[in-house]
């Protein structure tokens, strides 16, 4: 909040007009001077420079409210996914307030699930109201046919508004990680000005890749502040942020068979994983993705999330995406979630975007241990453990 632009701030005019002769930019500009500095710069009263540096501290200091009022404040901002049984385990659906990540395979539907939860926030906008949406596309999938064709199969009575829709989602192309960064510096602004009502990063793992570090610690840390300033945003303004993340691979030891002693092997298909990119693993190393993983006797491949362990603390809600065993629906899986159990729902693309299938939903999952849950990442791979 403290990079928050003094332009965009509500100031008295005589304020303005002080600031205007000064190069002081940002809330942090003001802050990192002594009163008496800015009484000078700005030519306030002690009384006028106390008013002006204390609504300025207020910007920066985290909001103090109650479980009550917070409870109230979310159920109103959360996006309902459009499925009573998995908006009852989410409390209401994706929760206001905090970061979700879909993660998955390629093709498996991630970029769809943005758009179509895009669709829903602009058609749910009523009496005068008029939410609009922020999305960061850093790899340039986002085609604008195909909200087109979302809102027109899944809105049928809302079509004539549709250019108006299409003029509330804010689209952003950040091509290296310094203009992903002058965006995020920006977000607050954006999304008080446009009313925004969630925030889409697709995706942050192949923006991840732009990072330019000498160390891995260094790539970490940037991505570590990424997610602080995607979580900041979240909290202070009540909106929803959802990223998506890509899968990458890791070996992990074979475990023994009971029977024979030997090890599962994977099927052939499981070495199928977006390796376009070099991305962090699970383990905070790069994956190298021009380079074959390497076999290593005695050891499994399987898919997990990139962008490793730190990255994974700071999301709130994991959403896996997966293909399904026998069937051409796919599965969105409650991976971590503070507010619901493990559970698995399959989900079909359409033209209106979205189905979810609730006859087929789990969510008294009997699978393997969820921290052994192995990523589905092509049709007809056993769900197995790791
Ligand atoms: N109009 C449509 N009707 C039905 N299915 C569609 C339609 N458009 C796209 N799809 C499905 O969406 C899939 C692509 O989904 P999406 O682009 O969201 O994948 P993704 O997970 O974001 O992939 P990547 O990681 O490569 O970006 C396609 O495989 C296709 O099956």
């Amino acid at each position: 909040m403290s990079y928050r632009k003094l332009s965009s701030l509500p100031l008295q005019e005589y304020v303005k007009s002080s600031l205007s002769k000064t190069s002081l930019r940002t809330v942090k500009d003001v802050l990192l001077l002594s009163p008496l500095t800015v009484m000078n710069m700005l030519h306030l009263s002690a009384d006028q420079c106390k008013e002006f540096m204390d609504y300025l501290f207020s910007l920066c200091v985290p909001p103090k409210f109650t479980a009550y009022e917070m409870e109230e404040m979310e159920q109103h901002n959360n996006i309902p996914l459009g499925s009573k049984a998995l908006d009852t385990l989410l409390h209401g659906g994706l929760l206001s307030g905090s970061l979700t990540e879909f993660v998955g395979p390629p093709g498996v539907g991630k970029t769809q699930w943005c758009l179509y939860i895009t669709t829903k926030v602009l058609a749910g906008g009523r009496g005068g109201v008029h939410p609009s949406a922020i999305y960061i596309d850093t790899e340039s999938a986002v085609r604008p046919e195909r909200i087109v064709e979302m809102m027109t199969n899944k809105y049928p009575e809302l079509s004539s508004e549709i250019p108006q829709f299409l003029s509330r989602i804010h689209m952003f192309r950040p091509r290296t990680a310094t203009s992903m960064l002058e965006i995020l510096d920006s977000l607050e602004c954006i999304v008080v000005e446009k009313d925004a009502r969630v925030v889409i990063v697709d995706s942050i793992a192949s923006m991840a890749v732009s990072l330019s570090a000498s160390s891995m610690q260094s790539k970490a840390s940037q991505l570590s502040s990424w997610a602080a300033k995607l979580k900041s945003l979240a909290h202070q303004l009540n909106i929803c942020v959802i990223v998506t993340n890509q899968i990458t691979t890791v070996h992990k030891p074979q475990l023994p068979e009971p029977s024979s002693g030997v090890g599962p092997q994977p099927h052939p298909q499981e070495q199928v994983v977006d390796r376009r990119e070099s991305v962090l693993n699970q383990e905070d190393r790069v994956v190298d993705a021009a380079a074959p993983v390497p076999r290593l006797p005695d050891h499994t491949e399987c898919a997990i999330p990139a962008l490793g362990n730190a990255w994974t603390h700071c999301i709130t809600t994991r959403l896996i995406l997966q293909y399904c065993t026998d069937s051409a629906a796919r599965q969105i899986v409650i991976a971590k979630s503070p507010v619901s159990p493990f559970a698995i729902f399959s989900y079909i693309i359409t033209h209106g975007g979205i189905t979810i299938q609730e006859k087929d939903c789990c969510y008294s999952y009997s699978g393997p241990d969820p921290g052994q849950f192995r990523i589905r990442v092509q049709r007809g791979i056993p769900l197995d453990t790791a």
